[in-house]
């Protein structure tokens, strides 16, 4: 990596294209610098014009937002997902020329993606756009941290390149982008829902319950997909400005591929990496919010005693603290977990807290910990055998990692829950349930009629 004080951009691309010719490479070149203050959700509404695809990443707890428009460089893989990954991500920092003075994370060459809950699974047509693994080093990105904006530029050049003309194209492009115009499109109104095979989901969580029992199997992750028609096409800006106003506490995202878009809020961390320093989370165990405020206490307390839930709850915590010991020392685990309250829905919640050994990334975390108990089950390989076999979904990105990373060990990965794909005027909603020997049918559908409400309630006028 060769980090320049440079603050031209046009001599930038120069330095860039220099490299390329002395060392027969394509280096990506990466220039920050901080702007004035522009509302995230307008600048990627903006981006519609450039008819690039947009990225979307927000923590809304941390007050931290990431909006990449178009792709400096795309990492795909299909199969052998993350060493393939790395390998190349390691590369591309290695060869990057970068002008970034600011310590923020988020901002210089960061790449933004996800992957399929299952890579041996075939795709089906629903997710032809979206690759198995699919990470973007956005040519333009915007950040938001801390009350204060950045502008990041990546392009990968070439030692044909013409510096001049380069630098024109991007301004043209910057200018575009950063003439928002203050407000965001009426969304279309809901047209029709339908569910998918409710009775079948069914009668398949009554067959994973008798499976577990006679299988020695704890726990199996169940999903369904609920479809909703909208009387146009779907406005994501819009969508992504409710779900950052309704789902405190969440991580909003929008990946677009082919103008395809998977959208969601989800709570669920999966990991967070501040150099050293990582922090994972336990979810798992939920119960509804109550109408008043000494409903919701009591229906708290109950979640936090109730022995179904918390045996659900510590299939997680033991996976994920077993996990973390591959690749982490100084683990702490809290003895209990606490109520972790979201706009719908209450969950149990466990922090883990731990510190990255030498030699080891975010990526080694994400392909251990992937899927944890509250998307797969327990035993692992049991629980997904069970749901290849049983389960008439296919999940694509929707219960896998989707994040982010930057080139000073900074990065955050959520597991994409409470989330759906967008197809022109059609959604695609996706929730599940954690399984266990006396879940019953009845129940478990219900509580997944609660985890499609975040998505819900925001699409339509
Ligand atoms: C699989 C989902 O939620 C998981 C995360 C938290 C709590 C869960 C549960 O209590 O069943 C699920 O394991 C979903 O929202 O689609």
């Amino acid at each position: 990596m060769i980090e320049v004080s440079e603050t031209s951009l046009q001599s930038m691309l120069e330095k860039a294209v220099n490299e390329a010719k002395i060392n027969h490479t394509s280096p990506l070149m990466s220039m920050t610098k901080e702007i004035k203050k522009i509302d995230p959700i307008l600048f990627f509404e903006a981006a519609k014009k450039s008819a690039m695809d947009r990225t979307f990443w927000s923590s809304t707890a941390d007050n931290f937002t990431v909006v990449g428009v178009g792709s400096a460089y795309d990492l795909i893989a299909e199969t052998n997902r993350i060493e393939q990954t790395e390998a190349v991500w390691k590369k591309l920092l290695d060869e990057a020329i970068i002008h970034n003075p600011y310590e923020t994370p988020g901002t210089g060459i960061l790449a933004l993606g996800g992957m399929s809950f299952d890579p041996t699974k075939q795709k089906s047509v629903l997710w032809k756009n979206f690759p198995h693994l699919a990470f973007t080093i956005p040519k333009f990105m915007l950040t938001e941290w801390e009350d204060a904006c950045y502008l990041t530029m990546n392009i990968q050049v070439g030692k044909d390149d013409h510096p001049l003309q380069l630098a024109d194209k991007l301004k043209r492009t910057e200018d575009m982008l950063l003439n928002t115009s203050g407000y965001l499109p009426e969304e279309p109104d809901i047209d029709k829902t339908e569910e998918v095979a409710p009775t079948e989901w069914k009668r398949t969580v009554k067959y994973a319950t008798d499976f577990i029992k006679e299988h020695s199997a704890d726990k199996i992750v169940l999903a369904r997909e609920r479809l909703v028609r909208l009387t146009d096409e779907a406005v994501v800006s819009t969508t992504l400005n409710k779900l950052t106003d309704t789902q405190p506490n969440s991580y909003v995202f929008a990946f677009e591929r082919a103008g395809d878009c998977f959208v969601g809020a989800s709570p669920e961390r999966l990991v967070k990496q501040d150099k050293n320093d990582v922090l994972s989370t336990c979810l798992a165990g939920t119960a509804p919010r109550g109408k008043t405020k000494a409903e919701d206490a009591r229906i708290g307390t109950s979640l936090l005693h109730d022995e179904k839930n918390r045996r659900e709850h510590d299939f997680v915590v033991k996976m994920i603290r077993q996990s973390m010991e591959n690749f982490c020392s100084s683990i702490d685990v809290p003895e209990e977990p606490v109520i972790y309250p979201l706009k719908n829905l209450q969950h149990l919640y466990t922090p883990v807290n731990a510190t990255l050994k030498e030699g080891y990334s975010i990526f080694d975390i994400i392909g251990e910990l992937h899927p944890t108990p509250a998307l797969g089950g327990v035993p692992r390989n049991k629980s997904l055998a069970f749901i290849r076999e049983h389960e008439r979904v296919d999940r694509g990105w929707y219960g896998a990692p989707v994040g982010w990373l930057d080139s000073n060990r900074n990065g955050e990965f959520a597991v994409a829950i409470r989330s759906g794909l967008i197809q022109g005027n059609q959604a695609s909603l996706f929730a599940g349930c954690g399984i266990v020997k006396d879940s019953e049918p009845e129940a478990e559908y219900e509580e997944t009629n609660i985890k499609f409400m975040p998505m819900l309630s925001v699409l339509g006028g």
